[in-house]
């Protein structure tokens, strides 16, 4: 991959991937635009940070542009960044911190347990010392048909009319010149000549010409960068072909020690590839409960194949939220059929209060230049107006040379477009359905919380408050008030750092962490006050108050 252009500032130079001294690596974000640390206060470092207010925990990014903006444009759309050899090293995180990132992905198709627990490790302790709640999450790598390592090449062209074999060898060391491996055992006898082989969701394509024992030998008809374990599927007559590779495992044998590598670190979200039907979902949560007694996981379906679509609705329901993988989908489905269909996941998971992120492509081109295709800003843009919760990167983060940039777009261009929407009142307007129906005690509770979260919505766009503040312990009533889409930002107030990280990835919610009493009142002055000395809100702004410990409806004035 040639630099056309002077590299974004964090992937500079050789790739670092060591833990930088966070004491003295200072702030490094050139396009964040948000000097301000706050760290958490447990960390005793009050005093290099003197804009620390004790008790309550928010990150510098939410408090600069509170500050700076005041309620209003605050950010709604949440933003995901694929942690790779561009982006791992404590500055490099840090400076995306700054820049926005909520939630730093690890996909474990690539890199060693090793390397991501180094990750893990640096983004604990940025949270821990500058009073972020980047919230982690792992991504499996699923069982489906890809590509091996090339032998350590980082990528190899494949030209036009070229002759490439598809082994399902294992060779040790370099790879014989013009052999791709092939991780499934199977791929040789399922394939037939004059198959259509698309690798990594159709940048390269081979026509199947002959098969030879272990291997299978192709002409290449798409040219096109070759990626280390990018995924492969097999087209027959304009069909993908399902035939033993359909019965993978969806968690395989490497995934579960995955699992558990995820569990022991404790990650906040689990995203399991290549999801068929509802039961694996149900089953890892089974699995994960009676692994993790006091820490809960979400696991979030990632859709990117024909048979998530077949069960869509049983898939989502189950799940604690979803993802759009457009870069498999689209080599499973017809391309042209991807946009209708993000359009339905996203549509459907509002509907289940699910969260729901795009992946994938966003920014493709940003991997090689310091400036997105006008496409891709209106992908963007039309994922932030049907109101996802999130948008992710990919190899723009994860070993891209603008890793940096690419989410300053994300970013800008999210602000932007909820505005206009705002504004022009331009949104995919949508009739919420009632989640939970009247039966069992439990769900009249739950009732209850729906009713007063779409009343305090409904409130709040009408009387124009400046933002709705929910105090929840376990986060639900801020997933139920995000549903909403209000036109103001929603804080919310969690007494846990560990729902605080995964209340960050929900459109509209900018949470803060603060030991809750069980006296409304007390969380309410407190708040204020707090808020209102850290310059984040003024006298005389209006907000509604919404509590799970104490079911109720308040308006108020910033004394
Ligand atoms: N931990 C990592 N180490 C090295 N390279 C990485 C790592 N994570 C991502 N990458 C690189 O970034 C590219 C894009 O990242 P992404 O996570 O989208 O991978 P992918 O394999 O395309 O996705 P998926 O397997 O989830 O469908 C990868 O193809 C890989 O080259
Ligand atoms: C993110 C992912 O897995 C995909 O787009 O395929
Ligand atoms: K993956
Ligand atoms: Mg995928």
């Amino acid at each position: 991959m040639v630099a056309k252009y002077k590299k974004d500032g964090i992937s500079s130079g050789a790739v670092d991937c060591g833990l930088a001294d966070p004491a003295v690596s200072g702030t490094s974000g050139s396009d964040g635009g948000n000097g301000a640390a706050a760290p958490s206060r447990a960390t005793g470092l009050a005093s290099s940070f003197p804009s620390i207010a004790p008790g309550i925990d928010v990150d510098s990014v939410s408090e600069a542009e509170l500050k700076e903006n005041g309620f209003r444009s605050t950010r709604r759309t949440k933003l995901i960044c694929t942690i790779g050899p561009a982006s791992c090293g404590f500055e490099q995180l840090e400076a995306l911190a700054m820049a926005g990132m909520n939630v730093a992905r690890l996909n474990m198709c690539h890199g060693t347990r090793e390397w991501h627990r180094g990750v893990i490790k640096s983004v604990r302790q940025l949270n821990e010392m500058k009073g972020y709640s980047v919230a982690l999450m792992m991504d499996t790598e699923g069982s489906e048909i890809h590509m091996g390592d090339l032998g350590g090449v980082t990528s190899q062209k494949a030209e036009d009319g070229e002759e490439w074999t598809f082994s399902v060898r294992k060779f040790d060391g370099a790879l014989p010149e013009g052999t791709l491996q092939v991780n499934y055992e199977g791929f040789a006898e399922d394939v037939m000549a004059g198959d259509e082989l698309v690798v990594d969701g159709g940048m390269v394509r081979f026509e199947v010409v002959d098969k030879i024992g272990p291997d299978v030998k192709c002409r290449c008809i798409d040219p096109g960068l070759l990626l280390p374990r990018a995924n492969v599927t097999f087209w027959r007559n304009g069909r993908l072909v399902r035939e033993r590779n359909a019965m993978l495992p969806t968690i395989s044998s490497k995934d579960w020690l995955d699992i558990d590598f995820g569990i022991s670190e404790g990650v906040d979200f689990i995203a399991i590839s290549f999801v068929k039907t509802a039961d694996v979902i149900k089953h890892l949560k089974s699995y994960i409960a009676s692994r993790s007694t006091n820490r809960q996981i979400g696991v979030f379906a990632k859709i990117e194949s024909c048979d998530s679509l077949k069960n869509l609705e049983d898939i989502i329901r189950v799940a604690d939220g979803a993802m759009v993988a457009r870069g498999d989908l689209g080599a499973q489905i017809p391309l042209e059929q991807v946009p209708s269909v993000q359009r339905e996941i996203v549509t459907l998971c509002r509907q289940l209060n699910k969260p729901v992120i795009v992946a994938s492509q966003l920014l493709e081109s940003m991997i090689e230049y310091p400036t997105p295709t006008r496409a891709e800003v209106a992908d963007v843009s039309e994922a932030v107006r049907q109101r996802a919760d999130a948008l992710m990167l990919s190899g723009e983060s994860a070993m891209g040379q603008f890793p940096l940039k690419a989410l300053s777009v994300l970013r800008t261009v999210s602000l932007r477009i909820e505005r206009w929407c705002r504004e022009q009142k331009r949104h995919e307007m949508m009739r919420l359905r009632e989640l939970s129906p009247p039966s069992s005690d439990r769900q009249t509770a739950e009732r209850v919380s729906e009713q007063i979260c779409n009343s305090a919505s409904h409130m709040a766009n009408n009387l124009g408050v400046d933002a709705i503040f929910v105090y929840t312990r376990d986060g639900h009533m801020a997933s139920l008030l995000s549903r909403c889409r209000p036109d103001c930002p929603i804080f919310a107030f969690t007494d846990t750092t560990a729902v605080r990280r995964r209340l960050n990835l929900q459109w509209g919610l900018i949470p803060f962490r603060l030991d809750l009493s069980t006296d409304m009142e007390v969380n309410i002055l407190r708040t204020f006050s707090l808020l209102k000395a850290r310059g984040m809100m003024n006298s005389g702004d209006l907000v509604i108050a919404v509590s799970d410990m104490l079911q109720s409806i308040q308006i108020r004035k910033i004394p």
